[in-house]
């Protein structure tokens, strides 16, 4: 069942009815599906590779059969991280552009089977037919054997200042954060290169604001740390536990060397965001699949692994957040309160298309996700309380998923609201989005609206039964039993997930990570040219310079008539070209 849109930014809805909870979602990500691509010798005809990407497939597939992963030697000399020396990420970012092209020539273009496909993935969460029991403890047993890894994704944020710009350059040239239309992807890096930039100073700022850096890196480490302990103590004697940052160190590709150093042979791969975003966990899971695809041993299909795409409606995560709500709410900031606060969750923006034409199920996942946290509430005592959601941190020309956070503060302020307590919800650690924005701007901003009592709900970071918890769905994930779990999916149950033995869901749509991606690849989105936010100057501009430059290196390269040149002028049409004397 999905929430309701909280239906203006003024309006403070009251905890909604209850919902049913669907337990830790994990999937088989089809990485061996696909050919291994080197972008830049392979220029053929798209039928030919495609022809040749299926007979290499079956070829593969029918290896694969047969291979032992213990006798696997790893190729562990190469290191891929694409880091250009100042942590920019040239090559693999040229990767990603062709890669999302390519996706979009399996899938067709027109639009109306394009929406038939949004709505497809916008449901594909819940369409997965299957009904399988899987044993705990057979998890655990199985997984003796097997020397067993635990891949954590997250975003990495710039922890010096002078990372802030490479870090934020990292950032916009992944096309799935900033969407450059149809026909202009080739301008990707110079918009990244300009946004960057422009941006770094701001962020500088609010980057030094918080002690010069972003605690990211350091409490992911924590949580990956207190995670292997967690699966430890649960029997998992075998396992260790990797960080993959999507924008900065330890990126990704290097998460995955140390994998294959290990000569890790079941893989569970679990982002760290609660709630899935094509922008976070959908780029990351993108990249990874890159990754697998190139490499020469992983694309063998050797490595099982296992995808954790959400896991907003485990119980460790809801009753965690709740259990901390409670304390915020009940703490010194409230005690003199005349009015109960109102439980204020703000979560990480996504630009509106992602969810109404790319059909991102982040918003439905959070709306569904906060339905769970004030139930908890309730459960736990928290009676009477308001609650609303709104959507912080909008970058960019285009409209983000409302109501906005400032805006709603400040209509609860006018509305008379008194005390208001900030929920963190996107995201499980402490990070630049908690510590500046709402601590200091958000703050502010209540208290120029005249909410006189503040109060910030922690993130989790390491508390002990979320991290405990997240344990257990890395074990219930576990790829021996969900290799066996997919094997026996039928079509004709009426099952939504695969069952845990409790009768939580585990598993959804075998393909749907792929399938959302796929969709989201398809759609020609375009920079919106009806409704920007009051940063649209922000990106506009360079995407206009970036247009003429190239088109004047164009003009330069083929020595055309009639274009500027350094030292001012329009060479006549009859002077050879000139290359910058
Ligand atoms: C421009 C588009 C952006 C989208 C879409 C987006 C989605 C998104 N991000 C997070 C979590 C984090 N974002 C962080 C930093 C960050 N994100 C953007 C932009 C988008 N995010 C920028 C420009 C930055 C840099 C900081 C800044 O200049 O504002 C971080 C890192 C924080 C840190 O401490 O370093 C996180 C974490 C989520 C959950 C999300 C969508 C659901
Ligand atoms: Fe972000």
């Amino acid at each position: 069942m999905r929430a309701s849109t909280p239906s203006s930014s003024s309006s403070s809805s009251s905890s909604s009815s209850s919902t049913s909870c669907s337990t830790s979602s994990s999937q088989s990500f089809p990485f061996e599906r696909r050919q291994r691509r080197n972008t830049t010798t392979h220029r053929r005809g798209l039928l030919l590779s495609l022809r040749r990407r299926e007979k290499q497939q079956k070829r593969r597939q029918q290896k694969t059969g047969v291979l032992d992963t213990n006798d696997v030697v790893y190729n562990v000399a190469r290191c891929e991280s694409g880091d250009d020396g100042d942590g920019r990420r040239g090559r693999r970012r040229k990767k990603t552009r062709s890669h999302s092209r390519d996706v979009r020539t399996f899938s067709s273009s027109s639009s109306s089977s394009s929406n038939k496909k949004v709505v497809s993935a916008a449901t594909a969460f819940e369409n997965a037919t299957t009904s399988v029991s899987i044993d705990w403890n057979s998890q655990i047993r199985k997984a003796k054997d097997e020397r067993v890894g635990v891949l954590l994704l997250n975003l990495g944020g710039p922890e010096t200042l002078d990372d802030v710009e490479p870090f934020l350059f990292n950032l916009f040239a992944d096309p799935d954060i900033i969407r450059l239309p149809n026909g202009l992807q080739f301008l990707q890096t110079f918009v990244a290169t300009l946004v960057s930039k422009s941006r770094a100073p701001k962020s500088k700022e609010a980057y030094e604001s918080i002690g010069g850096g972003s605690p990211l890196r350091r409490i992911t480490d924590e949580q990956s740390e207190a995670l292997k302990k967690s699966l430890i103590s649960k029997g998992l004697t075998n396992v260790k536990t990797y960080v993959g940052m999507r924008y900065w160190k330890p990126f990704t590709e290097e998460a995955i060397e140390n994998i294959k150093r290990d000569r890790i042979t079941r893989l569970v791969v679990l982002p760290l965001y609660p709630q899935f975003s094509i922008s976070t966990s959908g780029s990351s899971l993108r990249l990874l699949e890159e990754i697998f695809r190139e490499d020469p041993i992983l694309s063998t299909g050797v490595l099982q692994h296992t995808v954790i795409p959400s896991w907003y409606s485990r119980p460790g995560y809801v009753s965690s957040m709740a259990k901390l709500i409670k304390n915020t709410l009940e703490s010194e900031a409230f005690k003199d309160a005349p009015d109960k606060p109102v439980v204020f969750f703000s979560a990480h923006g996504v630009p509106t298309s992602y969810v109404s034409e790319g059909g991102d199920p982040y918003k439905d996942e959070m709306e569904e996700c906060v339905k769970l946290i004030t139930n908890e509430l309730k459960k736990i005592g928290c009676e009477g309380y308001k609650h609303v959601l709104a959507y912080q941190s909008r970058v960019g020309p285009v409209e983000w998923l409302k109501p906005y956070t400032d805006d709603t503060i400040r209509a609860l302020g006018n509305k008379g609201t008194k005390a208001l307590c900030a929920v963190p919800v996107s995201f499980v650690s402490e990070h630049i989005e908690t510590l500046e924005e709402i601590d200091q701007e958000y703050r502010e901003l209540a208290e120029e609206s005249g909410i006189e009592y503040w109060g910030r709900v922690p993130a989790l970071d390491c508390d002990e039964v979320f991290i405990d918890d997240l344990a257990n769905a890395v074990v219930e994930a576990l790829p021996a039993s969900t290799a066996a779990a997919l094997s026996n999916i039928t079509t004709t149950t009426n099952t939504n997930y695969v069952k845990n033995l409790d009768d939580s869901e585990i598993v959804p749509s075998k393909s749907s990570v792929e399938e959302l991606l796929s969709v989201y690849d398809n759609l020609d989105l375009r920079i919106p040219t009806r409704e920007f936010t009051y940063e649209a100057d922000d990106v506009l501009p360079f995407v206009a310079v970036a247009a003429f430059c190239l088109f004047l290196g164009i003009q330069i390269r083929l020595g055309m008539e009639g274009i500027f040149v350094p030292g001012g002028g329009i060479i006549p049409s009859d002077t050879p070209p000139i290359l910058f004397q």
